[in-house]
């Protein structure tokens, strides 16, 4: 809720009140990624005008001075640190794994501790470090019912949601899992990641009118019950090398339809990374390297 001298703002004066790229200045931003999933975290934490679109498609722009996937801001929450999510196109996401164990990284080295808390657009995370470069997260509980995803239309059963592509008479791929890390994915299952067009394909399920405010778009291929291979088109970005939230999505789809155990070892385009959909509590848990490859005030 904008505060009340915002809202009763005329449109004018609530423009300028958003954030431009020069209220950024003398402002810290970290350049970091999760297995090549390319992140510009942006410390707004003091106090700050909140990130707009317009100013997260600048930063995420690769043709300006910076160049992203996402677009990360670490502000101040009620107790808690908070991170907001941008992606490259300037939409807003719910949820990023490969951003949260940066960010767990960038608050463990603050505080010299070996875990914390933080707030995100989907709930409080918590996370522990594991070696110098490598955190798990807890991501929460999966949510698997269609309007939580959400879909546009009733399914009793999301392990095969009705998404056909290819010929009507003869689909190539279809029914696809669906399922909410925090943001929504939908996964196809296929005997070769390397033989599938995401490029092509990905644009069109990413807007497919079954789900309302988007999908990330993963393939997987089962090389064990405890060895994925996936590789995902990001809503709001196109394919990356390492989506964090598609590696759990994929684990539980698989899970869920039996085809591997409730832990297995993910590998995406930029590496490796450990998933549990713990027994116990039902939460996925994440586990994987971080990088700092630079930092600097705007
Ligand atoms: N890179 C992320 C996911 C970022 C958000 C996603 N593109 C969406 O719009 O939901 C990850 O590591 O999970």
């Amino acid at each position: 809720m904008a505060p009340r001298a915002l809202m009763d703002a005329d449109p004018p004066a609530l423009y300028a009140a958003r954030m431009s790229l020069e209220d950024l200045t003398g402002r810290r931003y970290w350049r970091m990624d999760g297995l090549g999933n390319e992140f510009v975290i942006v410390d707004l934490r003091g106090g700050a005008r909140p990130m707009t679109a317009d100013a997260a498609r600048t930063l995420g722009d690769r043709s300006g001075a910076f160049g992203c996937d996402q677009v990360i801001t670490l502000e101040e929450g009620r107790g808690l640190p908070r991170m907001g999510i941008w992606n490259a196109d300037g939409s807003e996401a719910g949820a990023c794994g490969n951003a949260a164990r940066c960010v767990a990284w960038l608050l463990m080295e603050e505080d010299g501790e070996a875990a914390t808390a933080f707030a995100s657009p989907s709930g409080v995370l918590m996370a522990e470090r594991l070696g110098p470069h490598r955190i798990a997260v807890d991501m929460g509980e999966p949510k698997l019912r269609w309007d939580q995803i959400p879909l546009a239309e009733a399914h009793e059963d999301t392990r095969y949601v009705d998404v056909k592509l290819g010929p009507i008479d003869k689909p190539v791929l279809w029914g696809p899992s669906a399922v909410s890390m925090g943001n929504p994915h939908c996964v196809f299952f296929v005997e070769d990641v390397a033989t599938q067009r995401l490029d092509r394909f990905g644009p069109l399920v990413e807007h497919h009118p079954l789900f309302p405010e988007g999908v990330n778009v993963s393939v997987a291929q089962v090389r064990s019950r405890h060895d994925l291979r996936v590789r995902t088109w990001e809503r709001g970005v196109g394919l990356t090398k390492a989506c964090g939230t598609a590696a759990c999505a994929a684990l539980v789809s698989a899970s869920r339809r039996r085809l591997t155990g409730r832990k297995a070892n993910v590998e995406l385009d930029g590496g490796a990374l450990g998933i549990e959909w713990r027994e116990e509590d039902g939460h996925v848990i994440m586990a994987g390297a971080v990088r700092l490859s630079g930092e600097g005030t705007f």
